[in-house]
């Protein structure tokens, strides 16, 4: 595709290639949506409100429109890599489309994002299996661990826990031993990136047109993981360049790639803690919710009620006390994050409509009075 051609011809070859997205992870259910003008593609980059987007023709660079900015409350009301979306192609490559609306989404992990109070970072959409990645070294934290399979329960993707470094385990049996008890029903993988075979477990679980995201601590291991599923280093060289409206070019720190085998991954950033907002606690401590049910009361905190019986097994040493005390926190940490970003998206509502809070409260005076007379 040669710079400077007019979107008519964009739209004919999106016609003739239409099969080309199903590389992408493209389903039949998607491809009927009816969108006259639009074209259907799927984030596989982003710089801040620079988008790259694959089409079934091509790869453009996209914006959001401005009726999209004025609906939107909060971040997750913007796109994100993963996310399929229906955009008015460029009149030449040179320019930036617009992207007019998001598909609903199938999957979507969020966290808070790091410094600020309420804001939400939303990492990855459309996720068919979460990768939570932790290290069999100085990294092994299963309390870490209950909180990325809280996250990821709650995303609507499958989570997967991959224990990396394996060669530098000190404590392999116990240590697996331990995730896969906390892991529940999530199958665990282990890799060791320092063998020729070292992930060939991970290699089986990944099958064409399905989509992968790799989760957890910085250094544990995901880029190296990805690389080896690539066969070359290609993520350490660098990611998609965007440039943006003076010709400024920026690598992105999230793109989606499609490996040899036709798996498709999405790279996030390392994360160096993980704030949750939406978690599904219920299932991630599906033993303590079974016990919970023997309580005597039905709204038991498990803490000092009499006839608890969470507490009872933690007296008879069948539950570690760390585990309550890492749901008791996790539960905590939820109820305040879910408060501040309802908050947030309230007051979001009310200044797109307003202007203010201030200027709410004259309208609503205004209103009033006027009813009165
Ligand atoms: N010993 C050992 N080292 C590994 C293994 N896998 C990765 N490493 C090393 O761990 C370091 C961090 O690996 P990365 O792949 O960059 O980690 P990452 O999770 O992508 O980190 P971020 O990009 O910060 O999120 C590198 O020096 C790797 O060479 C492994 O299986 N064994
Ligand atoms: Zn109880």
């Amino acid at each position: 595709m040669c710079a400077g051609e007019p979107a008519q011809f964009l739209e004919d070859t999106h016609k003739l290639n239409s099969n080309k997205l199903t590389a992408y992870g493209l389903t039949a259910d998607m491809t009927t949506t009816n969108a006259p003008g639009l074209t259907i593609g799927r984030v596989v980059a982003q710089s801040r409100n620079l988008y790259g987007v694959q089409t079934a023709a091509v790869r453009v660079q996209a914006q959001v429109s401005g009726r999209m900015q004025n609906i939107a409350f909060g971040p997750e009301d913007f796109p994100t890599v993963g996310d399929w979306v229906l955009l008015r192609m460029p009149a030449s490559l040179q320019d930036a489309g617009i992207i007019e609306r998001l598909v609903p989404r199938q999957s979507v992990f969020t966290r808070k994002a790091a410094g600020t109070t309420s804001n939400l970072q939303v990492v990855a959409a459309n996720v068919d299996t979460l990768f939570l990645c932790m290290a069999l070294d100085g990294n092994f934290n299963l309390r870490r661990l209950e909180r990325y399979l809280a996250v990821a329960r709650d995303s609507g993707a499958t989570p997967v826990v991959v224990l990396t470094k394996a060669d530098l385990a000190t404590d392999f049996a116990n240590q697996l031993t331990a995730v896969t008890a906390t892991a529940g029903d999530a199958q665990v993988l282990v890799c060791d990136a320092t063998k020729v075979d070292g992930w060939q477990e991970l290699q089986a679980c990944i099958h064409p047109g399905r989509t992968y995201a790799f989760l957890g601590s910085s250094g544990v291991g995901k880029s190296t993981l990805i690389n080896r599923l690539l066969g070359s280093d290609e993520l350490a060289t660098g990611g998609i360049r965007l440039a943006d409206a003076h010709g400024r070019h920026t690598t992105t720190s999230r793109q989606l790639i499609v490996l040899p085998s036709g798996g498709i991954v999405i790279d996030t950033p390392g994360m160096r803690e993980l704030a949750i907002v939406a978690a599904d606690l219920d299932s991630t401590f599906s033993d303590i919710t079974d016990l919970a049910r023997g309580c005597k009361f039905n709204d038991c905190t498990h803490t000092r009620e009499p006839g608890c019986a969470v507490q009872a097994a933690i007296a008879a040493g069948e539950l570690d006390p760390k585990r309550l005390r890492s749901f008791h926190q996790l539960q905590a940490e939820q109820k305040e994050n879910k408060e501040l970003r309802g908050r947030a998206r309230e007051h979001a509502k009310i200044e797109k409509m307003f202007g203010s809070k201030k200027s709410m409260k004259a309208a609503m005076r205004t209103a009033k009075n006027k009813w009165r007379r």
